[in-house]
C-alpha cells in the first residue's frame, strides 16, 4: 500500500477556491479538476490517446452500467477496468445509486438496499452497500463512491430527512466493507439533504463521523433551477472537510464549474461536453457555437482561435459544419475533442488563477461570456 495514496494537499487558496493535488494509485490529480464521463468504459467518441493528448487526468466510469454490461466479474478476470479499457490514469466510479433511480425501472428501496430491473433486459438485481463496494473492487477504480439515495427534486422535508439517514447508514456499511487503508482504492462519502439547508448540514454532520478520503455533494443537478443549485452549493461546500477533496456530482456548465470552484469545490464531472458535442453545441472562449448554423457554411476560421486542441489546429468551422450536416462519425470525435479541451482548460486556467491570486478576475471575465 503506497503511503501517499489518499494524500490531499492544498498549495494555494484564493478566497474559498483551492488549488491542490490528490494522490491515487494511478497517479496524482491536480485540483480543481474536470473528469470526462466514460459511463460504459469509454468516453464516447474518443480513445484513451485522444484523452491523454487533451491532458485528461481522471475519467469517470459507472458501477450500474458496467455491472449490468459487460459485468464486473468479467472485467475483474481481465485485470480490472484500467486494463480492460487501456486507461492507466485514475478512474472514479459512481456507485450506481443515482443511475438506478434515473435509468432502471421497478425499483424498491429498503433498509438493506435497492432492488431494480435492468434497463437493458428487465432482469432483477439488488444493490446493497456491500454489493456496490464489491463491484467497484472488481473494477479496481481509484475512487469509489458510496451507495446513496439521490433524493428526487421536489421531495418534502420529512422524506428528505428520512432518506439522508438511510444514506448515512449505507455510507457506514460501505466504509465497513472497505476499511480505510485496507487497499489502494479511495472511498468518498456523499452528502444529501435535498434543497433544505438544515438537512444539508445534518447529512454532512453525520458523514463527518465516518472517515472518508473525500466528500461529495449529491442530489444536485437533478432538475432544480440554477439559483436553487447555487444557493445549496454555496451553503454546503464550506461545510465539507477543508482538508479533503470536495466533489460536486454531475455539474455542470463551464460557468457552474467556475462558480463551484469559487464555493470551494475541487472535483467536477458532467456529460455536457461529450453529450453536447454530439448535438453540435460547442463551447468556445467567445461563448457557445452551434456548428449546424448556416452562418458557418463558408467560415474558414477555426472553431476557437484561443484553443490549441487538435480540432482547432486542423479544421475550419465550415468543415466541422459539413461533417455535422453529413452526419459523419468524425463529427462526433472532433467536436468531443474540442469540448473536452475547453472544459479541461477551464479548470487548468482556474487553478493558475488561484495560484496567482487572480481567481475573482478570472471568474468575472468568465461571467461576461457565459450566463448559464
Ligand atoms: C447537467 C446534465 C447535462 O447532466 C446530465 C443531465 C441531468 O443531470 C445529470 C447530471 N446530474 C447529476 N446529479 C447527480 C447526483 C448524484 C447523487 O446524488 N449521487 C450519486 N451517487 N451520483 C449522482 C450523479 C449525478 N449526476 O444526471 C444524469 C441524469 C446522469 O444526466 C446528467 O443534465
Ligand atoms: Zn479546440
Amino acid at each position: 500500500m503506497n503511503m501517499h495514496i489518499g494524500k490531499f494537499s492544498i498549495h494555494n487558496t484564493d478566497g474559498k477556491a483551492r488549488a491542490g493535488e490528490l494522490h491515487t494509485a494511478h497517479g496524482v490529480i491536480p485540483t480543481p479538476i474536470f473528469m470526462p464521463v466514460g459511463t460504459q468504459g469509454t468516453v464516447k467518441a474518443v480513445c484513451p490517446q485522444d484523452l491523454k493528448d487533451l491532458g485528461a487526468r481522471i475519467i469517470l466510469g459507472n458501477t450500474y452500467h458496467l455491472y449490468l454490461r459487460p459485468n464486473d466479474e468479467m472485467i475483474a478476470r481481465r485485470g480490472g477496468l484500467h486494463k480492460f479499457m487501456n486507461w492507466d490514469r485514475p478512474i472514479l466510479t459512481d456507485s450506481g445509486g443515482f443511475q438506478v433511480f434515473s435509468l432502471s425501472g421497478l425499483r424498491k428501496l429498503s433498509e438493506d438496499g435497492v432492488t431494480f430491473s435492468s434497463h437493458i433486459d428487465g432482469s432483477k438485481h439488488v444493490f446493497t452497500p456491500e454489493k456496490v463496494v464489491s463491484i467497484q473492487k472488481n473494477l479496481g477504480s481509484d475512487i469509489m463512491m458510496v451507495l446513496d439515495e439521490c433524493v428526487p427534486y421536489g421531495a418534502d422535508h420529512e422524506y428528505t430527512k428520512k432518506s439522508l439517514g438511510l444514506t448515512t447508514r449505507w455510507a457506514a456499511r460501505c466504509r465497513a466493507a472497505y476499511p480505510q487503508g485496507s487497499g489502494d482504492q479511495l472511498l468518498f462519502g456523499i452528502g444529501q439533504g435535498g434543497f433544505f439547508k438544515d438537512l444539508r448540514e445534518e447529512s454532512i454532520r453525520q458523514l463527518l463521523d465516518i472517515p472518508f478520503d473525500g466528500y461529495a455533494l449529491g442530489g444536485l443537478s437533478v432538475g432544480e433551477s440554477k439559483a436553487e443549485m447555487m444557493d445549496i452549493l454555496y451553503h454546503s461546500a464550506p461545510l465539507l472537510p477543508a482538508d479533503k477533496p470536495r466533489y460536486l456530482m454531475g455539474v455542470g456548465t463551464p460557468l457552474d464549474i467556475v462558480r463551484g470552484i469559487d464555493a470551494g469545490i475541487d472535483m467536477f464531472d458532467c456529460v455536457m461536453p461529450t453529450r453536447n458535442a454530439r448535438n453540435g453545441t460547442l463551447f468556445t472562449s467567445q461563448g457557445k457555437v452551434n456548428i449546424k448554423r448556416a452562418q458557418y457554411t463558408e467560415d474558414d476560421s477555426p472553431l476557437d482561435p484561443e484553443c490549441s486542441c487538435y480540432t482547432c489546429r486542423n479544421f475550419s468551422k465550415a468543415y466541422l459544419r459539413h461533417l455535422y450536416q453529413a452526419q459523419e462519425i468524425l463529427s462526433y470525435r472532433l467536436n468531443t475533442i474540442h469540448n473536452l479541451a475547453f472544459f479541461l482548460t477551464v479548470v487548468t486556467d482556474a487553478r493558475k488563477a488561484i495560484e496567482e491570486g487572480t481567481f475573482q478576475a478570472y471568474k468575472a471575465r468568465f461571467e461576461n461570456i457565459y450566463d448559464t
